[in-house]
């Protein structure tokens, strides 16, 4: 007999939004800066900034995150000569952390505090002759850094700073026979890099070039019966991977096609009522990326409790009108 790798969901889960218990793990996650799990995090701290700050946004409750000091610490981690942003002081610039402190601070309304000169020579300079993008000065090519790239041009509205007709074409050349997307050509296809490709696509306005069809059968497919997705086929479902897939059907216009109701039982699920926040499978320890994907993803399930995220951005939707961005949605 073959066991499909799932995981069962017990009689005592969390079947209600624990919002209270969410907004106070977000406002204490990090007040202690010698707790272990903070102190191990420094090299993705912007992210995480991101992270928490998006999280609380969408539970209405940002008033609680330290503002000024979130924006005097992406000042500090802004290198004056290459222009581009790093995780935390004296770290590396890197095109993941340039783009959380741009949306952190598209989300504050304060792009005005750092050198936007300086993000987009950073940004232009780390793309190739195919379009493809560098992670940073090191050379990693990921069709997430072409996301990143996109992503962070958009919010900035200097799209045209870079070739996006070559940008679109190696994103293109990723695409595998299953519709499906990987960080390079010829990698096999990945929930989270379909929705970095499937972004990128959606802020170009260059869906048509999809199968959409096939890559939403390949998306459907993670689900799996505890209602949870996971990130490919075998693989256990995570709560992460149910907002790669549920965003990516939403920019397709097919959200419809995944069990809704089994799929909000799964995320519920994935809350923990005492130490509040949500873990990527049921009875894991919570962190605040796991925390930002389980509110979206509630949110695009339609929770009206959660005010309504933008698929694309993974950003209030209230945001994303005030800079009058207008990702492409299928129709
Ligand atoms: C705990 O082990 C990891 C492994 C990878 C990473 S990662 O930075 O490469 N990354 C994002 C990520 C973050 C966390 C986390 C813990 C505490 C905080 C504070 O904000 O954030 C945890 C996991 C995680 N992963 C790994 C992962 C997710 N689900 C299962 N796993 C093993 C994703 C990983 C890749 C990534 C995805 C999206 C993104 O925007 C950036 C990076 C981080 C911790
Ligand atoms: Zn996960």
């Amino acid at each position: 007999s073959f066991t499909t790798k799932d995981v069962v969901l017990k009689e005592d889960r969390p079947k209600s939004l624990l919002l209270q218990k969410h907004s106070d793990y977000l406002a204490s996650y990090g007040l202690n800066k010698d707790d272990y799990e903070y102190c191990m995090t420094e090299y993705l701290r912007m992210s995480g900034i991101y992270w928490s700050l998006t999280a609380m946004e969408l539970m209405d409750q940002s008033s609680r995150m330290p503002k000024e000091e979130i924006i005097e610490f992406i000042k500090s981690c802004q290198d004056s000569e290459s222009g581009g942003i790093s995780a935390s002081i004296n770290h590396d610039p890197h095109m993941l952390y340039t783009l959380s402190a741009v949306q952190v601070l598209a989300m504050y309304d304060r792009l005005d505090a750092i050198d936007v000169e300086g993000v987009v020579r950073f940004v232009a300079s780390m793309q190739q002759e195919d379009g493809s993008f560098y992670g940073d000065k090191w050379g990693e090519v990921d069709t997430r850094f072409s996301f990143c790239a996109v992503m962070c041009l958009s919010l900035l509205h200097r799209m045209e700073d870079i070739n996006v007709n070559k940008a679109v074409d190696f994103v293109l050349s990723c695409m595998n026979f299953d519709g499906g997307f990987g960080s390079k050509p010829g990698s096999e296809s990945h929930a989270g890099l379909i929705y970095c490709c499937v972004g990128t696509l959606s802020i170009c306005k260059r869906m048509d070039a999809l199968h959409a069809d096939e890559l939403a059968w390949w998306l459907c497919e993670r689900q799996l019966p505890s209602g949870g997705l996971n990130g490919r086929p075998e693989k256990l479902p995570d709560l992460c991977y149910s907002w790669w897939v549920m965003s990516s059907l939403s920019m397709l216009n097919r959200i419809h096609w995944v069990d809704k109701k089994s799929l909000e039982q799964f995320i519920l699920a994935c809350q923990d009522a005492e130490t509040g926040g949500f873990s990527d499978r049921p009875g894991d320890i919570t962190d605040p990326f796991h925390t930002l994907f389980g509110l979206a993803g509630l949110s695009l399930l339609g929770n009206t409790s959660i005010k309504a995220v933008n698929p694309t951005y993974c950003m209030p939707q209230e945001t994303i009108d005030k800079l009058k961005l207008e990702p492409q949605i299928l129709h």
